[in-house]
């Protein structure tokens, strides 16, 4: 049986072939589909091209999902009235890829986007502009019973402003496009970074599939494509906004909130943001974008750059381009989490969700549903609030000062709370009821939905920071901008957060007090998701296939318990796939003692003995001496691979490694990863190298989304097994609840002493798995000689 073409820009590998057959069919069946490819095996052209054709297939079959059969109609009407439908869209399709394509050649011919460019961008000089006045931080009038927003929406939507959730209902309801009304059936293509998303990018240009109709023209010069792939980049504004004096904000949240402020009704139209225009001008401009950003395959950095020639905002415009697009790609937290999803204007109902480094996506869920607050935040808020009050109070109207007021009643439960029951070092896990908060006193009278909502509306929690942070720099008369020096996230907010994920706990969390992060002393009570299957369960019902990606997606039992619990098996498919490097190309060793005969030990005891590390740079400098080239060694931890550098620094062993490789570590500074990447590669291609050895992180910067391609990765050591700290808080609460739930699933089969070891198992079982996952990340490939 000759095999399917999947439209491969290369010969693909047998497993390539296999993987794409896999795909094809979990998409076909509305499956989910776990499917595990080592590192190098070409997992994106498979997930594009499996992906891609079906999608192609299925509408040239001219199958649609929601098709409106009226059953009260013989067979022919119907039949005739499908045929009519696919001929007026295939036609439809025809008129808009030849529009692509004049658009493609007159861009090749004068080098830039020509059409409609936004004048007013040039024009404007004082948009955007910050004021410093103490009256912009005073409180418009706030009445809650006149409150026009819907509840349900502020209330599931508790990440997104709803500003946000209202102005981009607007755009998808003032734009309506004639040529694509509606979203096509998409493929959704998310993973964590921001690179891995750009790497994406990259293998869909490569991609030349048949169109899903007869082209009007022929294709103007080879190498054009009758029917490109349709593909938007969708990204935070902190990415798209290219408003200068917004973009140059130092954090996302801010940029958001001055987009958003921006945009208010009563925003005097020179202060607006030019790059979205008011709403007689918008459909023209977002259609021109739209058709430039799809003629071409454009990352998130072309995007922006299209936006700044056209003068239209990227980050409204590429929303409102999604009707056509095939392909969608998005960062994870976009996609998983359901608030993101509803002020994207995105329902994932019958589309195909792929998501790629999904070796994560347990963990993404559950950190994005845990949240924390500590005593001395509560302290800090409090005092902000009652410096601002000082200020304002006679200036406050309607229902500001009931609100504030309860607002203080609420910190103030809070911080007795903590008080009195948070002593001392916390160290054992300590579990707190919800319900024992809100049935404290001044917390139990209040509404915390309204209060978020109020929090949202008035922007109290941004004006307190900014207010703060003003006042200290005019009793210090700096000249430093109010936005430089205030915070992220406002704490008020982080605290509204925190009381409305505890308004409504689920069973799948626990709330607990610990101490905060980098202080013992401070207590803090934090809320934690441990059960994700919950919260994904919307995208797994929802989507016609979901298909979750990973170079080592191992055991995968891990997945579909976790996951999907709920669904029946048939519907769970696993793919497991090899290398496409032959084992005699590969030689792994475990290595249980240094050079001298002592026998390593990395376990967290035992592994500050300086004489072991001594050792270990011995049998380093060895393997270093025989490896040609990249050579990359993986520790458990930043704090131990210093310790070690500094230790090996003492004595001559990194001197004496320095004379064999060129040496490199790991920064633990985001940003600064791939300048030292940059630099190991090229100490390792110059002319007469004896290569670089780059000490890095298991879990860190260097351990996902870089191809250690050839070269660059000749040997790769692990020192020690990075096991989670079991004996953390959130670690033993983690475990406590595998086994609880183990022991409930277990029912009666079992005797309890059975039912409690099958538990410790599993539990145990977990805290490996999470382990081996985070070193077959590293290493790239799946190694079980753990079990042996
Ligand atoms: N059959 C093939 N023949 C030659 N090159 C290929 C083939 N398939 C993919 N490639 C190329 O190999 C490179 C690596 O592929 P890719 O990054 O997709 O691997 P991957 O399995 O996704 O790795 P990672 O897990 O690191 O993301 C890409 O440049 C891709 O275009
Ligand atoms: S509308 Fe767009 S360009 Fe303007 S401030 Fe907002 S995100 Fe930036």
């Amino acid at each position: 049986m000759s095999s399917r073409d999947f439209h491969h820009p290369y010969n693909p590998y047998p497993i390539q072939q296999a993987f794409m057959e896999g795909l094809y069919w979990t998409i076909e069946d509305r499956c989910v589909g776990i499917f595990e490819s080592p590192t190098g095996t070409g997992k994106s052209l498979s997930l594009l091209c499996g992906a891609i054709t079906w999608l192609r297939d299925h509408k040239r079959n001219g199958e649609t999902e929601n098709i409106d059969d009226n059953c009260n109609e013989p067979d022919w009407v119907i039949q005739h009235d499908k045929e009519e439908k696919q001929r007026r869209e295939t036609h439809r399709k025809a008129e808009y890829e030849a529009k692509l394509k004049r658009i493609r050649d007159n861009e090749l011919r004068s080098k830039k986007p020509a059409a409609h460019v936004n004048k007013r961008l040039k024009l404007s000089s004082t948009f955007g502009e910050f004021t410093d006045d103490e009256a912009s931080f005073g409180l418009s009038d706030y009445d809650s019973d006149k409150e026009q927003l819907s509840g349900k929406l502020c209330l599931e939507g508790s990440n997104i402003l709803p500003e946000t959730q209202q102005l981009l209902k607007k755009l998808g309801h003032q734009f309506p496009n004639e040529e694509t009304p509606d979203l096509d059936l998409e493929i959704f293509y998310a993973t964590r970074t921001h690179s891995q998303l750009r790497q994406f990018v990259d293998e869909i240009r490569k991609v030349n599939i048949p169109p899903t109709f007869e082209p009007l023209d022929k294709p103007s010069q080879s190498g054009d494509f009758a029917e490109l792939i349709k593909h938007i980049s969708l990204g935070s504004r902190k990415t798209l906004c290219i408003n200068p004096k917004v973009s140059r904000l130092h954090s996302a949240n801010m940029i958001n909130e001055r987009c958003l402020e921006l945009q208010k009704s009563g925003t005097p139209p020179d202060k607006k943001c030019p790059c979205l225009p008011p709403r007689k001008e918008q459909h023209l401009m977002m259609d021109t974008f739209k058709d430039h950003a799809l003629a071409r395959i454009r990352d998130i950095e072309d995007l922006a750059a299209l936006g700044r020639q056209l003068g239209t905002c990227p980050y409204y415009a590429s929303r409102a381009s999604l009707g056509p697009t095939e392909i969608v790609t998005l960062p994870y937290p976009l996609l998983i989490q359901k608030s993101a999803r509803e002020a994207l204007g995105i329902n994932l109902k019958g589309h195909i969700i792929i998501i790629d480094e999904a070796h994560n996506i347990i963990d993404a869920i559950t950190s994005i549903n845990s949240v924390s607050i500590s005593l001395s935040q509560i302290n800090t808020v409090k005092d902000h609030l009652v410096i601002y009050m000082d200020k304002f109070s006679k200036r406050l109207k309607g229902k500001n000062k009931v609100y504030i007021a309860q607002i203080l009643r609420l910190l103030n439960a809070l911080e007795t709370f903590l008080q009195t029951r948070a002593k001392g070092n916390i160290r054992g896990p300590v579990l707190v009821d919800p319900s024992e908060l809100f049935r404290l006193q001044g917390v139990d009278q209040v509404n915390i939905f309204k209060i978020e909502k109020y929090l949202k509306i008035s922007n109290l929690a941004r004006k307190i920071d900014g207010y703060s942070s003003y006042k200290s720099r005019k009793d210090a008369k700096t000249l430093a901008q109010a936005e430089i020096q205030s915070s992220d996230l406002p704490l008020l907010m982080q605290v509204s957060s925190f009381l409305v994920i505890l308004a409504n706990p689920s069973k799948e969390g626990r709330l607990f007090l610990k101490s905060a992060e980098h202080d013992t002393n401070d207590p803090c009570l934090k809320y934690m998701l441990l059960d994700p299957s919950h919260q994904f369960k919307d995208i797994a019902e929802e989507a016609r296939a979901v298909v979750l990606a990973g170079g080592t997606m191992e055991p995968t039992s891990d997945f579909s318990h976790r996951l999907f619990p709920y669904l029946p098996q048939e519907r769970v498919r696993k793919f497991s796939f090899g290398h496409v490097v032959p084992p005699e190309n590969i030689l792994a060793m475990p290595l249980s003692n240094s050079p001298g005969g002592k026998k390593f030990d990395f376990t967290f005891e035992s592994r500050r003995d300086e004489i072991m590390i001594d050792e270990l740079g011995r049998a380093i400098l060895n393997i270093c001496g025989i490896i040609p080239d990249g050579v990359v060694c993986f520790f458990p931890s930043y704090a131990y691979l210093k310790f070690v550098v500094a230790r090996w620094q003492r004595e001559d062993i990194w001197a004496r490694l320095g004379q064999k490789k060129k040496l490199f570590q790991e920064p633990e500074e985001t940003g600064a990863a791939d300048l030292v990447l940059t630099d190991f590669s090229a100490s390792i291609n110059v002319p007469g190298s004896t290569g670089a050895l780059l000490l890095s992180v298991v879990s860190g910067k260097m351990s996902e989304g870089i191809n250690f391609s050839d070269s660059l990765g000749r040997g790769v050591i692990m020192v020690g097994l990075p096991f989670p700290n079991a004996m953390s808080i959130e670690w033993e609460i983690k475990l406590q609840y595998i086994e609880q739930c183990t022991f409930e699933r277990l029912g009666h089969t079992l005797s309890e002493n059975q039912k409690k070891q099958k538990a410790k198992e599993e539990s145990r079982e977990f805290l490996e798995n999470t382990c081996m996952r985070a070193v077959n990340q590293s290493i790239g490939m799946y190694v079980d000689c753990y079990k042996e």
